[in-house]
């Protein structure tokens, strides 16, 4: 299998979920034979909570050895804790707070009431996740990335036309003026999210359709920010038909 980017059609956002939730587990207990530890990046949009609910729906979730995942953020809205705003807050209640995973293992973007402004929280994540680097990095390894799309094409809380999508300095930023409520936000860069072993692009609906295949198609990642995203080894996108409508034909790998 190549590095270029694929495209997995599958018959509605039922289905895909069911799909991505099997995925997930089977690649997860074979990256356990491989490494010591697992680094899973997650993201709070609906199909993302939705595979986590999968997930922990699933016969076969128990049979991973939570203890030697870590599970991180590829973006948070920066709320009080506990706030139903907020991606970590829908993460537990889909799949965390069912596992047997040491608390140490979840790494929560920092949030509003935690003693530090957005820029500090920013900071602050950064050397949280630079405690779990991977060799000289500044990053842990991310084996898994999970991420959803916007209709306007943003991925994580990386906006079309915000200066954020351009960074190649930081691996995590502070976002304001979100154009997607709440306005203020945390980010992981563009260039940290493309450290990524694997990212996995999970949409549904037919107002996810334009950005796929503009992104698909060539479109500057600065106007579609999800057009800028590739992982290491593997970039694959999860779909619904409805959101493969303007998918090119030549990168539809395979269909469900
Ligand atoms: O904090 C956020 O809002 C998410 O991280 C965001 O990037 C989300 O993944 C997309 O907006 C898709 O969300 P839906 O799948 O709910 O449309």
């Amino acid at each position: 299998m190549t590095n270029e980017r694929r495209v997995l059609i599958h018959k509605d956002a039922e289905a895909l979920t069911a799909s991505l939730a099997a995925r997930f587990l089977t690649k997860t207990l074979d990256l356990l034979d491989e490494y010591d530890r697992v680094n899973v990046v997650l993201e709070g949009g609906r199909v993302g909570i939705a595979v986590l609910e999968s997930i922990n729906a699933s016969a076969a979730r128990d049979s991973v050895d939570w203890s030697r995942v870590h599970f991180w953020w590829s973006d948070e809205r920066f709320v009080p804790a506990g706030h139903e705003d907020r991606n970590d807050v829908k993460a537990y209640s889909a799949l965390l707070d069912h596992l047997t995973i040491p608390a140490e293992n979840i790494h929560p973007m920092p949030a509003s009431d935690a003693g530090l402004d957005l820029d500090a929280a920013a900071v602050a994540y950064a050397e949280e996740l630079a405690r779990f680097a991977d060799g000289d990095s500044n990053l842990p390894r991310f084996d898994i990335t999970f991420l959803g799309v916007g209709p306007d094409g943003h991925t994580a809380s990386l906006f079309p036309g915000f200066t954020e999508v351009l960074d190649k300095d930081h691996t995590v930023l502070p976002v304001r003026n979100s154009p997607k409520p709440p306005s203020e936000r945390l980010t992981l860069t563009r260039t940290a999210i493309n450290t990524s072993r694997r990212v996995w692009v999970e949409l549904a609906g037919a107002e996810k359709a334009s950005p796929l295949g503009l992104a698909l198609a060539g479109a500057s990642y600065a106007d579609v920010p999800i057009a800028g995203v590739k992982g290491r080894r593997r970039t694959v996108f999860f779909v619904d038909e409805a959101a493969a409508s303007e998918v090119p034909e030549d990168l539809i790998a395979q269909s469900y």
